[in-house]
């Protein structure tokens, strides 16, 4: 998918929401676990019931390795089943990798080639050789670690040298590698308050923003700091969304929380987008 089909989709839905597939089969309803599948029966109910409220879903890798083969196999057929029944959705491998120019090479494969996602999360610690081979594939996208959600976040990425803070580096140096058509970055929305900075290096940049919801991160902040005149925002949730319940009605209440968000962001592209 390309930046202006994503764009079109945003426009058509009122949305930039995503949806984090965080599967956790401790927090799943009981009822599931009877199923042959039980993490992909629930993240396809999370799918049918969300669908029209979201731009992008993104499974985080933990949450199905660490179930072993049987997450690898939950993983590849959430994936296949969004590809087939809602082919317009941008679908984002959280996996965070990123290593030397071969290895990376075989990581990019595995979630362009073998499997069918969209784009994929990058630690950009190893430099360009480490990046370079995920942006071969073309129609698929990097999506850089720049400043994240987490506190731990100012242990390095506020480091400053010559003036210039270590996510800054992050995103200017990248734009030697590559450019907004393929390439996002990650900022969380706990860090709203240094988006107009990063307009200021990225301004066209699609930027993937998790922390609304359970991590306390403001929508409305994310929106008046970060938004582009293409909107340039996909803004993630995972907890708040696919735990809205743990009973039986969990699709309902997905959906309800997805409704939510998707009617805020409605109004805020009505504010921002000219
Ligand atoms: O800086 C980052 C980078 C990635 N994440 C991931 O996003 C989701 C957030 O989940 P919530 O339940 O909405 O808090 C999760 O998969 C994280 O690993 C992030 O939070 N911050």
């Amino acid at each position: 998918m390309n930046k202006a089909e994503l764009f079109q989709q945003i426009r058509k839905k009122e949305s930039f929401l995503c949806v984090g597939l965080d599967t956790d089969i401790q927090k799943i309803p009981r009822n599931l676990l009877d199923t042959s599948d039980a993490i992909f029966a629930f993240n396809k109910e999370i799918i049918d019931a969300t669908h029209d409220l979201a731009v992008a879903y993104k499974p985080n890798l933990a949450f199905y390795e660490s179930m072993g083969v049987n997450g690898w196999n939950s993983l590849e057929k959430t994936v296949n089943y969004i590809r087939y029944k809602y082919p317009e959705i941008f679908i984002i491998a959280d996996a965070k990798r990123g290593d030397i120019g071969n290895t990376s090479a075989l990581y990019a494969r595995a979630f362009f080639d073998t499997m069918d996602f969209d784009a994929v999360t990058v630690a950009p610690y190893m430099g360009e050789d480490s990046v370079k081979p995920f942006f071969t594939y073309v129609g698929k996208w990097v999506i850089l670690l720049a400043l994240t959600s987490n506190k731990g976040a100012d242990d390095f990425q506020y480091v400053e040298e010559g003036g210039e803070k270590l996510f800054e580096k992050v995103i200017k140096k990248s734009q030697e590698w590559s450019n907004e058509d393929n390439m996002m970055y990650v900022v969380g929305a706990t860090r709203a308050e240094m988006l107009s900075d990063i307009r200021k290096i990225a301004p066209n940049h699609f930027l993937l923003v998790p922390g609304v919801g359970a991590q306390g991160g403001s929508l409305a902040e994310v929106a008046r700091y970060g938004m582009n005149s293409e909107c340039g925002l996909l803004v993630n949730s995972s907890r708040q969304i696919i735990y809205a319940s743990t009973g039986d009605d969990f699709a309902k209440k997905a959906r309800e929380a997805a409704l939510e968000v998707q009617k805020e962001m409605a109004e805020l592209l009505k504010k921002y987008l000219k």
